[in-house]
C-alpha cells in the first residue's frame, strides 16, 4: 500500500469508527458488531504503525471511547479511567504473554476475571462513606452520578468493618441481570416506550437518568474489580490481595476469579467460561487477564489508552448463517409495526431459532436485505436474536429488495411514520383488530385495571364473537350473561368471577384508569403525574397542549399524544360511557400527604443539581406543602429553584421575565420558617 493509499484508508477508518462510537456510546444503538468494530480498529492501528506520519493525537486508537453529558457535574478522574486492549485470538494472547515476559521475566502471576458487560463506575470513599460516583466518560473526566448510584443496593453507602484507607477509590462495573432486563423491557414495550437492545444499554441508560426514584425502581448490580489509593502499595503487594480485602470491607467482588501461574491456566479459564457464561444470570463479553503484582504492573506501564499489564480476551458473539425466508409484519397495541424475519430453523447457543428481529424499515434498508438471502444471525442480550448482516457471496443474481409495506398488513390502512421516528404506525387505532384487542388486553392488565377472572384469551374470544368492540363494552357484559353461558368452557362460576372482577375495577384510582386507556407514551409514571396535576379527567381533556407540557417532566411528544387522543370524538364518547358506568375519573383527595400550606398557590420550576436533596425529593417537598410544579419557565411562574449546573437558557429566561431565582437553602427556609 502506498502512503497516499494508506492516508485515504486511515481517514476512512477514522470517520467510520467515530460514527460507530457515537452510535454505540451516545445513541446506545450500535449498528455493527463489536467484533467488526474491533477489527477495523486493529486495521487502523496497523496502518498507524506502518505509516507513523499518519498518526493523529485525536485518532480513535488513542482515545478512550465514551460520552460526557451536560446534564451532570463533570468530574476529573484522579487516576485516568482507561480502556483495556483486547483480542479475540489465542495467538494474540500468547503474544501478550511474550511481551510481558520480555519486560518482567518469568516470575509472575495473572489474575483472571470475568469481563462484565456493563458500564464502568468509579466510587470514592472518605472515612468509609460513599462520597462520589463518576462514570468513565472520556477517561479523563466523567459524569457525577452519585445520587443515582446511591440507589444500588449492592454498593455500600457506609462501610461496616475497619482497615480501609481514609480515602480511596474503587472501580467496578454496573450491570443489570438478564431477568430484570427482560421484565422491565417488556414493561416498556407494553407501555409503548422504546425498548433497550440489551442489558448493558439498559444499565447505562438508567445511570444517566435525571430521576433517581426511577433509577431505584430498576434493579442494578455492581461488581468491583480495582482499588486505588495513595498508599495502596503499603497496604497490599498485589491485586489479588486487594480483592480479598475489599470483599471483607463489604464490596461485591465476583467469586469467579482465579490466580494463574501460566498462560495455559489462563486458556483453561477462558475455555471454561466460554461455555459456563450461559449459566450466569448476567452477560459477560470475555475474560480480563491482569498481571497480579503491583510492582510489576508499574514496570509494564501504560499506553495512551490502556494498561500494558492487562488485556481482555473477548468471546465472539455466537453467530450462525441461515436462509432468510420472509418478513412478517406484526401490529402491536399501539399500532407500531414490527418486522420480523422468518428463517430456516437453525441451532444457535443451545436453542433453535426460527425468527429474528429486524427492528424497523431503516434496519432492513441498512442490511440491504433481498429475497432469498442468506443471513448472519446473532444472539445478544435480546429476547429474540437479531439479523446482523447478509452473506453477499450467497446472494442470488437479480434478487429483489424487500419493500416495506405501504398498508397495514391487517386492516389495509396506509401506514404513517412521524418525522424523526424509525417506526411505522397503523393510524387506524379504533378499527385495526390487533390494536383494539391489544388495547383491551392492556386495559384489564395487572398494572392497569387488573380485572380478575378475565384474561388475554377471553378478550380475544369475545372480540371474535362480537361481544366486545371496545373497552366500554366490558362494563355491559353483565347484561349478556345469557349469551356468555352458551360459550364452551365458560361455566356460571367463571362468569360470576369475571363479573365480580369487572365491578371491582370501577373502584381503581383515576391514575390507573388513565394508564389503562393506553394513550401512546402515557406509561404508568406519566399517568400518575398527569392525574396528580389535573386531578380530573375533565380538566385534562380541556387542557391545551401547552398546559399539559407545562407539567413537570412532561414533554411535547406526550402532550401532543394526549391532546390528540382526547380530540377524537370516539374517545370522548368512551369516556362519557365509562363515567356512566361509575369508573373513577377524578383523583381522590388525600393522595398527596400534606405537611403544610406554606407554598399554597405558589408555582415552582426546579433546575440543576442540588446538594441536600434530589430533584425528586424537592418535587415531593413542594407538593406536600401545597405548591405546584411547572415544566417550563413562563410569566406565570413564581419561583425558580436553581441548583448547580443549571442550563444557561433557563437562567436567562427567568432573569428576563423577572422571576425570583432562589437557592436550595432559600427554598428550605420558605417551608421551615412559615410552618
Ligand atoms: N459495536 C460498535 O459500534 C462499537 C462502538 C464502539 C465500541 N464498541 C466496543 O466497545 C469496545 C470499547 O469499549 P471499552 O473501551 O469499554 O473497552 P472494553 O469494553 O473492551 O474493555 C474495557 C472495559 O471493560 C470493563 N470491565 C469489565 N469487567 C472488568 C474487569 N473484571 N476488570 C477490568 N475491567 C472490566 C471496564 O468497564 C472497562 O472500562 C470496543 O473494543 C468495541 O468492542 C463497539
Ligand atoms: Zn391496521
Amino acid at each position: 500500500m502506498s502512503p497516499a493509499e494508506a492516508a485515504i484508508r486511515v481517514e476512512e477508518l477514522t470517520r467510520e469508527l467515530n460514527e460507530y462510537s457515537y452510535q454505540y456510546y451516545v445513541l446506545a444503538s450500535p449498528t455493527i458488531s463489536d467484533y467488526d468494530f474491533d477489527q477495523k480498529l486493529k486495521e487502523l492501528e496497523k496502518l498507524e504503525r506502518l505509516f507513523p506520519q499518519l498518526l493523529d493525537a485525536d485518532s480513535p486508537t488513542q482515545k478512550v471511547g465514551g460520552d460526557i453529558t451536560q446534564r451532570f457535574n463533570t468530574v476529573r478522574h484522579r487516576w485516568p479511567m482507561l480502556s483495556l486492549s483486547n483480542t479475540y485470538s489465542e495467538q494474540e494472547l500468547r503474544d501478550f504473554d511474550e511481551r510481558v515476559r520480555k519486560a518482567i521475566g518469568d516470575d509472575f502471576e495473572y489474575v483472571c476475571e470475568l469481563k462484565f458487560d456493563g458500564l464502568s463506575i468509579s466510587l470514592t470513599y472518605e472515612q468509609g462513606l460513599l462520597k462520589r460516583a463518576v462514570t468513565r466518560g472520556d477517561g479523563i473526566q466523567g459524569d457525577e452520578v452519585t445520587t443515582n448510584v446511591r440507589t444500588i443496593k449492592k454498593i455500600p453507602i457506609k462501610l461496616r468493618t475497619n482497615g480501609y484507607p481514609h480515602l480511596f477509590e474503587i472501580r467496578g462495573e454496573i450491570l443489570m441481570h438478564r431477568a430484570a432486563f427482560q421484565r422491565l423491557n417488556n414493561e416498556r414495550i407494553e407501555n409503548g416506550e422504546l425498548a433497550y437492545a440489551n442489558p448493558r444499554n439498559f444499565a447505562a441508560g438508567t445511570i444517566k437518568l435525571q430521576n433517581s426514584a426511577e433509577v431505584a425502581r430498576r434493579p442494578l448490580d455492581c461488581f468491583l474489580y480495582f482499588l486505588y489509593s495513595d498508599n495502596r502499595n503499603r497496604l497490599f503487594n498485589n491485586h489479588w490481595d486487594s480483592l480479598q480485602a475489599v470483599k471483607s470491607w463489604g464490596f461485591h467482588v465476583s467469586e469467579h476469579t482465579a490466580l494463574c501461574t501460566s498462560i495455559e491456566e489462563v486458556f483453561a479459564f477462558i475455555a471454561k467460561w466460554e461455555e459456563a457464561r450461559h449459566d450466569l444470570t448476567y452477560d459477560i463479553d470475555g475474560i480480563v487477564i491482569k498481571v497480579n503484582d503491583y510492582g510489576q504492573q508499574e514496570e509494564l506501564g501504560f499506553t495512551a489508552k490502556s494498561p500494558r499489564w492487562a488485556i481482555s480476551y473477548k468471546y465472539k458473539a455466537e453467530q450462525v448463517e441461515t436462509l432468510f425466508q420472509s418478513v412478517s409484519y406484526q401490529v402491536g397495541r399501539t399500532g407500531a409495526v414490527t418486522p420480523v424475519a422468518n428463517l430456516k430453523p437453525v441451532l444457535l447457543a443451545g436453542t433453535t431459532v426460527k425468527r429474528a428481529s429486524l427492528h424497523n424499515a431503516n434496519e432492513i434498508e441498512r442490511l440491504d436485505l433481498r429475497e432469498g438471502d442468506t443471513v448472519f444471525v446473532e444472539k445478544g442480550g435480546e429476547i429474540i436474536p437479531k439479523v446482523m448482516g447478509v452473506n453477499l457471496l450467497k446472494r442470488q443474481p437479480g434478487a429483489q429488495p424487500i419493500l416495506y409495506p405501504l398498508l397495514c398488513p391487517v386492516c389495509g390502512t396506509p401506514l404513517v411514520r412521524k418525522d424523526g421516528e424509525a417506526v411505522h404506525y397503523c393510524p387506524n387505532e379504533d378499527g385495526c383488530p390487533p390494536q383494539i384487542v391489544g388495547r383491551m388486553q392492556h386495559f384489564i392488565g395487572r398494572k392497569a385495571l387488573d380485572i380478575e377472572g378475565m384474561g388475554d384469551e377471553t378478550i380475544e374470544t369475545f372480540f371474535r364473537l362480537g361481544l366486545l368492540h371496545n373497552i366500554t363494552d366490558i362494563y355491559v357484559l353483565k347484561d349478556k350473561q345469557d349469551e356468555l353461558i352458551q360459550l364452551e368452557r365458560f361455566g356460571q362460576k367463571s362468569i360470576d368471577n369475571m363479573i365480580a372482577g369487572i365491578e371491582k375495577s370501577k373502584e381503581k384510582p383515576f391514575e390507573k384508569l388513565l394508564f389503562a386507556l393506553g394513550i401512546r407514551y402515557v406509561g404508568e409514571t406519566v399517568a400518575k403525574k398527569l392525574a396528580n396535576h389535573f386531578k380530573t379527567i375533565d380538566a385534562l381533556m380541556a387542557a391545551s397542549k401547552e398546559e399539559i407540557q407545562s407539567v413537570y417532566e412532561i414533554g411535547e411528544r406526550i402532550a401532543e399524544s394526549v391532546t390528540e387522543y382526547f380530540a377524537n370524538a370516539l374517545h370522548r364518547e368512551q369516556i362519557a360511557r365509562l363515567r356512566k358506568h361509575g369508573l373513577q375519573l377524578v383523583v381522590e383527595e388525600k393522595e398527596i400527604e400534606r405537611l403544610g400550606d406554606a407554598l399554597l398557590g405558589k408555582s415552582f420550576v426546579i433546575s440543576g443539581v442540588f446538594e441536600q436533596f434530589s430533584r425528586e425529593e424537592l418535587t415531593a417537598l413542594i407538593e406536600s406543602h401545597g405548591g405546584k410544579l411547572l415544566g417550563s419557565i413562563s410569566g406565570k411562574l413564581d419561583y425558580l429553584v436553581a441548583g448547580d449546573k443549571m442550563g444557561p437558557s433557563k437562567l436567562a429566561k427567568a432573569e428576563k421575565l423577572g422571576i425570583p431565582i432562589i437557592s436550595e437553602a432559600e427554598f428550605l427556609q420558605m417551608i421551615t420558617y412559615r410552618r
